[in-house]
């Protein structure tokens, strides 16, 4: 068994009781289509693996040991530098933090987290087709904010160097959003 296929098992179980928000889509729905932009963007096994399990530390019981003892140190870091650590924080405290780490960010955490956020705009992008502007009413900010999230997203996320999972996310924000503010 590869650890992408681990992988696959291991966040199947990690998020058995999870729904995308507001849904009865099963949350593991968004794991594995994050392992699949970056199974087609050509990422190596161990990015994939770590998109696939990069919401368990987050979201689930799992420990930064288990995830260590089963997919090594290098999927473990990955999946750290996706994960928001302090849940008590407000939600622009955690946002804001998540831009500043994105900053300095390897190349595997840009490209796990792109792909973690190219997903979740694609899903807005249908739902405001779907229902229209009440579409951001089960996050817990709306529109605008989520506006300055996405928009200082593709600025953290090019930091250093253009890839091309970035250029992907910045036509789905400006879709969404229109051109930058
Ligand atoms: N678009 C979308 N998002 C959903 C859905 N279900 C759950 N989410 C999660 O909701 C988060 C955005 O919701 P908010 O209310 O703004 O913020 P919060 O849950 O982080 O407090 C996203 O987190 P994030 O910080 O952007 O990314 P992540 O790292 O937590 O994945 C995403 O993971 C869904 O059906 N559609």
């Amino acid at each position: 068994m590869t650890i992408v296929d681990q992988a696959i098992e291991f966040a199947a179980y990690a998020h058995r009781n999870q729904k995308r928000k507001g849904t009865d889509i099963p949350y593991v729905s968004h794991p594995y289509a994050v392992g699949m932009i970056l199974r087609q963007a050509g990422c190596p096994d161990e990015v994939v693996a770590a998109g696939l399990l990069h919401d368990t530390l987050e979201d689930t019981e799992t420990t930064a040991e288990q995830l260590r003892d089963l997919f090594g140190p290098a999927v473990l870091e990955i999946v750290v530098g996706c994960s928001e650590p302090d849940k008590g924080a407000s939600w622009e405290e955690r946002k804001r933090h998540t831009l500043e780490e994105l900053r300095s960010a390897s190349l595997a955490i840009l490209q796990v987290a792109c792909a973690d956020k190219l997903h979740n705009i694609r899903s807005i992008r249908r739902d405001l087709a779907v229902h229209g502007e009440q579409a951001w009413d089960r996050f817990k900010r709306g529109r605008d904010s989520q506006q300055w999230y996405y928009t200082g997203l593709v600025e953290s996320l090019g930091h250093e160097s253009r890839f091309a999972l970035l250029d992907e996310l910045e036509a789905e924000v400006k879709a969404v959003f229109g051109s930058p503010v």
